[in-house]
Formats: structure tokens, C-alpha cells, sequence
């Protein structure tokens, strides 16, 4: 298609998606990118160096990624006249089908949604995966934080996240009480006069697409459990509903069986012949056995808000937010970024932790299949840390490291690379 402000790069190729899913990549594949606001300036240049740096060190040249860059959120809003979010930015990432992308602002109470929530709604990028694993030297506050190791399969098109509430005092929060309490018998509405209204839809099918992948995740990687963490015994036809849509979808379709009459449930791994524990904690026991107890879990499903709740928390445990990556998937499109946000207060300062972004690329190198330029990045950001030559995030927690900029940590990286 004809793009406005896009232009897409001569020297490269297009990703395609075959009927099986699986991905043919060229030797210059187009990848689109969204810089991001607040921090993005500063670390999306820096990973892209690193995995240039990756690319052309795993291939001797052979292979080389033709970036393209589309907008959204503040730099879209300079280029578009005022539009934070131009349809061709979705056209682009869905028709060039792996992106990778910045953080996004969105602003407190009023004000427009999140640009980032509505880039997985509308290509339907349902799957939020983020992994939390610990990087040898990374200073954490747990004391054994190499017991984590867990995937986090977040759903990403529905709960509260789907953006259907109502400002207290507006005609449609009225309309919406008045529904629940004339004609739905609602009288537990504490203080009806002055209230927001949120609704949480939560579906069978929303919730088994997601499982599926957490299951088949926990089956290609040869994994011994999949927990599905809800709050099932508070909101029961969302939360509770959840579990039990999780574990009907492990039944039917990996012939799970239930332990003890339930609710956990097992089946063996059938290209392993191991056995995968199918269980389920409620969100808030959650919070503590994750800290207690991370040796017991692997693959985790969960719901939008859980999930957002349960990335920051793992990552704090493995040394924060600036080193923890995820992507965000459909069956075709791939959209790989950070967990963290725009950090507004260190914009442009060439002074936070590119790590994320970096191994948010490292996972969208392992979707491309380029493994080896991954395995390059992996251990670029291992020697970099080993070194103790550190952003401000890690040098704060470590004795005798030495202080580098977002610029000088992504030079450390590219120089483990090539070393
Ligand atoms: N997917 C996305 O694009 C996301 C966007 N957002 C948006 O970002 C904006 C700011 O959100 P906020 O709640 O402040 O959360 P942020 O994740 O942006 O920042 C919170 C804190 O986390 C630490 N941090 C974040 N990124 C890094 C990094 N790369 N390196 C080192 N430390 C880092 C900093 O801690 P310290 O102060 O201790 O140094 C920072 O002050 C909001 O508009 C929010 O909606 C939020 C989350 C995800
Ligand atoms: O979109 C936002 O502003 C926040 C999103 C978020 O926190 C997340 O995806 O983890
Ligand atoms: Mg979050």
C-alpha cells in the first residue's frame, strides 16, 4: 500500500506468514519500529545498534534487517497533525507483520487511552508474553533471585483493559445504574449517585486462545507446570470463570486429567513424556508465593490486570523493570516491546537501561528464527553485567561497578558481541 510518512526501505524485503503460521523470512527483512516517547529516544537507537551489531556479527554480513519507522503516540502527533495514533501505523506493522516498539504515555484519568492498549485491541494481539529470568551479577532485593524463572502469558484483549467505563456524574453512567438497578435487580451499588462505572468482559474464547498458547508454550519448551492465576473466588463468572475455561481447554485438548478429583490436573508432556502440572493460585496468594515459593512456577496464564500487576512485581525480583522484555502476539502479527513505561522523568538523558528494549529484540530475533544472533545478545548483556559496567539502575544496587550511560551500556553490549 501507499504510505504517507512511512517509507518503506528499498534495500529490504518483506516477512511473510504461511498457511502454517510459521514465518519466511528474507536475508533483509523489513522490521517496522515505533521510536516511543519519554525514554524511547534514548533506547530504541541503542537497540537497534545492539542488534545490528547481533545480526551482522551471527551472519559475517549476510543477513541485515532494513529498519522501518512508523509513528505513533507524541512523534506521530508532530508528523500527522495532531493524530497520536494514524491508521497507517496499523497498516504498516500489520502488513510488514514483525515490529518492535517503544514505550507509549498515557495519561492519568482524562485524557485519551492508552496507545499502547490500543495497538494490541485493534490488531488483536491477544497474547502479552514476558519472561522473567535472572542475569548472573544483576543486584536484586531477594536472596535467591536465580529461583525465578517463570513466563508470564498475560491476555491482552479483554478485562477492564477493554476500555468500557463511564465517568461518574455523565448521562451514560446514570443510564448504566439505572439498567443494573431497575431491570437487573442490582442494589449493591454503595453510593449510586456519583459513581464511574467500569465493565470487565471476560470470554471463553478470549480465555482458551490465550491458555492454548501458555499450554503448547509449556509443551514445546518442555516445561513442568502451567499455573493459571486468577481471582476466582471474588469475581466469579470473569476470574472464576478464567480457571475454569483454563482447565476445561487443558482436558479437551492436551488430555489433561484431574489430580485427587481437582482442580489441578496433570498431562504428560507428549514430546517429552514428562509430566505438566496444570494448577491455579489465586492472584493475591500469588503475589507472595512469588516470592516465596519461584522455584514452583513456570508458565503463567492470566488476565489482563494480573498480569500487568504480576510483570512489574516478577521483574522487580530479578532486578526491575529495565532489564525485562515481552511481546505481544497475534497468530500473525508480532509486536515485541518492554514492560516498563516512558519514565517520563529521565527523557532524553541518555541515562537509563536499554535492556529491555535489547531483549525484547532478543525475542523477536528467536520469532524470526535467527537464534544465533539472539544467543549473541544474550550473552553481550551476560559480559556487560559480569564486567559491572552498568546503567544507573543496577550501579545504584552493586558494589564497585561502574556507572555507564543507556549509550555507553549499549557500546559495552556491542563490544561483548564483537569481542
Ligand atoms: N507499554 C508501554 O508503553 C507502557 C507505558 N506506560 C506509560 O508510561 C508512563 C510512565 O509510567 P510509570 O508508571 O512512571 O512507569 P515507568 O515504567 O515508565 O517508570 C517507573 C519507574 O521504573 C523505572 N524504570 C522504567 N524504565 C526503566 C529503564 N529503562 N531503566 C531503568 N529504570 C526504569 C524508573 O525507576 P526509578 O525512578 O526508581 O529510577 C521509573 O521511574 C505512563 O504514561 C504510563 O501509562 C507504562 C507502562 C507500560
Ligand atoms: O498503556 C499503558 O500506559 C500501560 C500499559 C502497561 O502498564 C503494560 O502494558 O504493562
Ligand atoms: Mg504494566
Amino acid at each position: 500500500m501507499a504510505y504517507q510518512h512511512v517509507v518503506v526501505p528499498t534495500d529490504g524485503a518483506k516477512i511473510t506468514v504461511n498457511k502454517d503460521l510459521s514465518l519466511t523470512v528474507p536475508e533483509n527483512p523489513i522490521v517496522t519500529f515505533i521510536e516511543g516517547d519519554g525514554i524511547g529516544v534514548d533506547i530504541t537507537p541503542v537497540m537497534r545498534k545492539v542488534t545490528d551489531a547481533a545480526v551482522a556479527r551471527a551472519y559475517g554480513g549476510k543477513r541485515k534487517i532494513a529498519w522501518m519507522e512508523v509513528y505513533c503516540g507524541e512523534k506521530a502527533a508532530e508528523k500527522y497533525a495532531g493524530d497520536w495514533f494514524p491508521a497507517e501505523t496499523l497498516e504498516a506493522i500489520k502488513e510488514f507483520v514483525v515490529g518492535i516498539k517503544g514505550p507509549l504515555t498515557t495519561p492519568v484519568g482524562g485524557g485519551f487511552r492508552s496507545l499502547n492498549v490500543a495497538l494490541r485491541q485493534e490488531m488483536d494481539l491477544y497474547v502479552c508474553q514476558r519472561p522473567v529470568r535472572w542475569f548472573k551479577g544483576v543486584p536484586s532485593p531477594v536472596k535467591e533471585p536465580g529461583k525465578v524463572n517463570m513466563v508470564i502469558f498475560r491476555e491482552n484483549s479483554e478485562d477492564i483493559y477493554a476500555g468500557i467505563e463511564w465517568k461518574a456524574d455523565s448521562p451514560e453512567a446514570k443510564k448504566v445504574v439505572d439498567f443494573l438497578q431497575k431491570e437487573m435487580g442490582v442494589t449493591k451499588i454503595r453510593f449510586p449517585d456519583h459513581v464511574g462505572i467500569g465493565i470487565k468482559p471476560v470470554s471463553a474464547e478470549g480465555t482458551k486462545r490465550l491458555v492454548r498458547k501458555a499450554l503448547q508454550y509449556a509443551v514445546d519448551q518442555d516445561l513442568p507446570s502451567v499455573t493459571l492465576v486468577h481471582k476466582g473466588n471474588i469475581m466469579k463468572f470473569t476470574e472464576g470463570a478464567f480457571c475454569d475455561w483454563g482447565y476445561e481447554i487443558a482436558r479437551d485438548e492436551f488430555g489433561a486429567k484431574a489430580l485427587d478429583g481437582g482442580p489441578w490436573h496433570s498431562f504428560q508432556n507428549p514430546r517429552t513424556g514428562k509430566e505438566i502440572l496444570v494448577k491455579d493460585v489465586i492472584a493475591d496468594a500469588m503475589l507472595q508465593q512469588i516470592l516465596l515459593r519461584p522455584d514452583e512456577y513456570s508458565v503463567i496464564a492470566t488476565l489482563n490486570l494480573n498480569g500487568d500487576y504480576l510483570s512489574d512485581a516478577l521483574a522487580a525480583q530479578v532486578g526491575g523493570i529495565g532489564i525485562a522484555p515481552g511481546a505481544n502476539n497475534s497468530d500473525a502479527v508480532a509486536l515485541f516491546e518492554a514492560t516498563h513505561g516512558t519514565a517520563p522523568k529521565y527523557a532524553g538523558q541518555d541515562k537509563v537501561n536499554p535492556g529491555s528494549l535489547i531483549l525484547s529484540a532478543e525475542m523477536m530475533l528467536r520469532h524470526m528464527g535467527w537464534n544465533e544472533a539472539a544467543d549473541l545478545i544474550i550473552s553481550g548483556v551476560e559480559g556487560a553485567i559480569a564486567d559491572k559496567t552498568v546503567t544507573y539502575d543496577f550501579e545504584r544496587l552493586m558494589t564497585d561497578a561502574k556507572l555507564l550511560s543507556c549509550s555507553e551500556f549499549g557500546d559495552a553490549i556491542v563490544a561483548k558481541i564483537n569481542g
